[in-house]
């Protein structure tokens, strides 16, 4: 569960958003809405604690998330977050597994046999399985957006944010995408998810608008 109080983002002269609450329980998704540019991109950078805040708390799981300490931030980020980029942030010249395998999460402690097994089921539900060798340079712009997803699977974090995950996809993997994460959400993960997706949208519980709100002081 992630509840935000106050957030308050400046960047030089302008204010993105001022003053916003939300709170995403578990099993819940939260479309964040706006035209480009009101900023929601940085309010996922801020709640993923990639970004300082202008003003604000966030707090995750009741854990005042704005006050930890570099170590904590990173344990947040190994074991609780899991972030669906633009860009998927993926390693390109290494292999679709060794992607899967920097996941961390559910992998810690279970034996090679074990974490095949996972890396296996993950390809499957997105449409990859055969391809856990193929180099992700290799891919097309959809198919490494699936390969994240699957990292995701991989992990199975507490928190996902979501940035525009199905911009580069047609119809049938945006269905995948939105698919599997309300499965996420149904698992017990708080997801929020900017979109410029009606579609997208009316799969979520709740939603945010961020357009009224970008101002220059
Ligand atoms: N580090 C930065 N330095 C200067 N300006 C920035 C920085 N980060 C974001 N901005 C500006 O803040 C505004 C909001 O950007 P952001 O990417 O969050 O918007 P967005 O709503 O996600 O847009 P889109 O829908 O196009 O992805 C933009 O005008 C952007 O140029």
């Amino acid at each position: 569960m992630i509840t935000a109080h106050g957030l308050t983002k400046a960047i030089g002269q302008r204010t993105l958003w001022e003053g916003l609450e939300l709170t995403v329980n578990n099993g819940e998704m939260m479309a964040i809405r706006g035209p480009s540019g009101s900023g929601k991109s940085t309010l996922l950078n801020c709640l993923g604690l990639l970004e300082p805040l202008t003003a604000g708390k966030i707090l995750v799981d009741g854990a005042d998330a704005t006050a930890f300490r570099a170590g904590q931030r990173r344990i947040f980020r190994r074991d609780t977050l899991g972030y669906l980029f633009q860009n998927y942030a993926l390693i390109d010249n290494a292999s679709i597994q060794a992607n899967l395998a920097v996941a961390g999460g559910q992998l810690r402690g279970l034996n090679r046999a074990q974490q095949q097994a996972i890396y296996q089921q993950a390809l499957e539900h997105v449409g990859l399985d055969g391809r856990a060798k193929d180099r992700v340079y290799e891919l097309s712009g959809g198919e490494q957006q699936r390969v994240a997803l699957a990292r995701l699977l991989v992990k199975k974090p507490g928190l996902i944010l979501a940035d525009e995950p199905t911009g580069a996809l047609d119809e049938g993997n945006t269905e995948m995408v939105i698919t599997t994460l309300r499965h996420m959400a149904d698992k017990g993960a708080a997801i929020l998810i900017a979109t410029h997706s009606d579609h997208v949208e009316e799969r979520c519980d709740t939603q945010l608008t961020l357009d009224a709100l970008a101002s220059m002081v």
